[in-house]
């Protein structure tokens, strides 16, 4: 059956769709070629985590035919502004849903990028138990997006987008995290060393917060 569009119309819920005792949810954020994607990798191959990357579901809704919401979410990629939120977490909630229903560990990896994504969220779908965040230097992402735009082929890793990308997250993103951290639920890892002295701490931090490795 083919994909249909977000359900935008979801009546607004005064309890979240998943139950935090049942669903297990980890948001993932950092700048633009923080490392988010290659850790979220590694969490889902030990950890039997399900990923769901925003990008990902953005990038998906905007080349799906029929999308009524396609040009709308390649123009705010390639200008690195934040798609509308409703349908960014109908995205999200869609995509949980066809996984196994109200149960599951899942990684969401760059998202949320906004006050009202975050706040939407955790409401009407699922609060979340900690932000995985991934503190990098602009100078350090930008040589890793300039090389990996060499083979993504995404239409924003380069240099004028990812100029944009970076003052939106700064601006924009950044709070987010902010409001997070006052309210301890933020597990902050430097991401300059190798993928693999990274995900080193990433283990240990999860192991603080009582995640243990599903498969040894
Ligand atoms: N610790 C690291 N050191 C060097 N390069 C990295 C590191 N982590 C990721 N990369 C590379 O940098 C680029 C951006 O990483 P990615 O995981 O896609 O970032 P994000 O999801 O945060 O945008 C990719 O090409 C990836 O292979
Ligand atoms: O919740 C989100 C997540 C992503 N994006 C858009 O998707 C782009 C790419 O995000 P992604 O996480 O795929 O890549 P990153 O910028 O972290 O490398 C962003 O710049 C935004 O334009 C968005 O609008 N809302």
């Amino acid at each position: 059956m083919a994909p249909t569009s977000p359900r935008l119309s979801a009546p607004k819920k005064s309890t979240p769709t998943f139950s935090p005792d049942k669903t297990s949810v980890i948001y993932v954020l950092g700048g633009p070629g923080a490392g988010k994607g290659t850790q979220c990798a590694n969490l889902v191959r030990d950890y039997g985590f399900t990923h769901l990357s925003a990008g990902d579901l953005l990038r998906a809704e905007q080349d799906r035919e029929g999308s009524e919401f396609g040009s709308m979410i390649k123009e705010y990629i390639a200008e690195g502004k934040i798609v509308p939120m409703e349908v960014t977490v109908q995205l999200l909630e869609n995509a949980m849903m066809d996984q196994e229903k109200g149960r599951g560990r899942f990684l969401i990896d760059g998202f949320p990028r906004k006050m009202d994504q975050a706040i939407r969220f955790e409401e009407a779908v699922c609060p979340s138990k900690f932000t995985l965040f991934f503190d990098c230097p602009e100078d350090v992402m930008t040589e890793r997006l300039i090389n990996r735009g060499k083979t993504s082929g995404r239409a924003d890793d380069n240099a004028e987008s990812i100029k944009k990308r970076f003052k939106t997250f700064v601006e924009t993103s950044m709070p987010v995290v902010d409001y997070f951290e006052k309210e301890n639920r933020v597990v902050k890892i430097k991401a300059v060393k190798s993928p693999g002295e990274i995900y080193e701490e990433v283990k240990m931090r999860m192991g603080e917060r009582g995640f243990e490795m599903a498969v040894k």
